[in-house]
């Protein structure tokens, strides 16, 4: 049951707006520093034909999905490869540790990362797509992407996939570590550029608000109903995003809001909101764990307003 028009989503963007002036601009991957931080855009795609996508903001702005794409990613491994070789090399846990950590690595199951959303984990789930080479598992992931989204023309940003690739020390550390233990295989290089270009598809807010309503329909097509990834692939999803999805402040946004939810660095996040819809919310400035402050803050204001806590 749909109850939500336009008019709420123009008057809680900007009633939370102001919080851009909170938070800052991520400035590790350099392409991405120069974003607007008061920059904003909001959209719900709801369920069903008869029921248009509504939106706020610079709904046409062009913005990188990031660690939104981890999701997307971990959706098309576990059809390509089966839950089993999946959790093989990732495990299913939170961790309290910020997603770039290298730390748990060393603890327990050697090598074995906690999740598929944080980075390490989502390296491994890169790791295993189908492909003879990166243009291939690019071409892999683009494609249930553009599926999900309805848009054959969606792509990744070459500049942003570039600048990325060339300052990734960090997520070649973690790879390397997880070579040494088996845990991914092949060429470091070739994932990276994977990984890299996956993380710079491009997007504006109601394309990102689809592929959320690809998930509330339990990972069926919004409009025709036609599967597009199975139920149970889409229920793990959605687990991820509540137990792992917003980072090391997925238990307070569960608390606060209570949506399966998935955040990226450039300020992006997508929510799921079952039997309803999906919703994305753009703004980069981020607070200290790398979620943006104005999409948390619209994602609390509507959970708030229309009950659509799952718990
Ligand atoms: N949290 C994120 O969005 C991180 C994604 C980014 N591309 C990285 O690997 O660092």
């Amino acid at each position: 049951m749909i109850n939500l028009d336009r008019n709420d989503l123009v008057d809680w963007l900007e009633h939370v707006k102001i919080y851009a002036n909170n938070g800052k601009v991520v400035d590790y991957i350099p392409a991405l520093a120069n974003q607007q931080p008061e920059t904003n855009a909001v959209a719900f795609y709801p369920l069903g034909k008869e029921n248009d996508v509504i939106h706020a903001g610079q709904a046409d702005y062009y913005f990188t999905i990031q660690s939104i794409s981890k999701v997307i990613a971990l959706a098309l491994a576990l059809i390509q490869q089966g839950e089993q070789a999946v959790f093989s090399r990732v495990d299913k846990e939170p961790t309290s540790d910020p997603f770039y950590s290298v730390a748990k690595l060393e603890v327990e199951k050697p090598a074995k990362p906690f999740n598929p959303m944080i980075n390490a984990g989502a390296l491994a789930v890169t790791n295993m797509i189908r492909g003879r080479n990166s243009t291939d598992m690019v071409e892999e992931i683009l494609t249930l992407i553009r599926l999900m989204a309805n848009d054959e023309s969606i792509t990744f940003d070459h500049e942003v996939a570039q600048s990325e690739y060339e300052t990734a020390f960090l997520n070649r550390a973690l790879c390397y570590f997880m070579k040494q233990h088996g845990v991914i295989t092949g060429s470091i290089e070739e994932l990276l550029d994977v990984y890299t270009k996956q993380c710079a598809i491009q997007m504006n807010v109601k394309q990102l608000a689809r592929i959320g309503a690809v998930f509330a329909n339990d990972g069926k097509d919004p409009d025709t109903n036609e599967e597009i990834i199975p139920d149970q692939v889409a229920r793990i999803c959605k687990t991820f995003m509540v137990t792992c999805g917003m980072y090391n402040e997925s238990g307070t946004f569960a608390i606060n809001v209570g949506i399966p939810a998935k955040s990226g660095v450039s300020g992006a996040i997508m929510g799921v909101i079952k039997e309803s819809g999906g919703i994305a919310v753009f703004g980069p400035a981020l607070n200290d764990k790398g979620n943006s402050v104005v999409g948390i803050r619209f994602l609390e204001k509507l959970a708030e307003e229309k009950h659509w806590s799952i718990f």
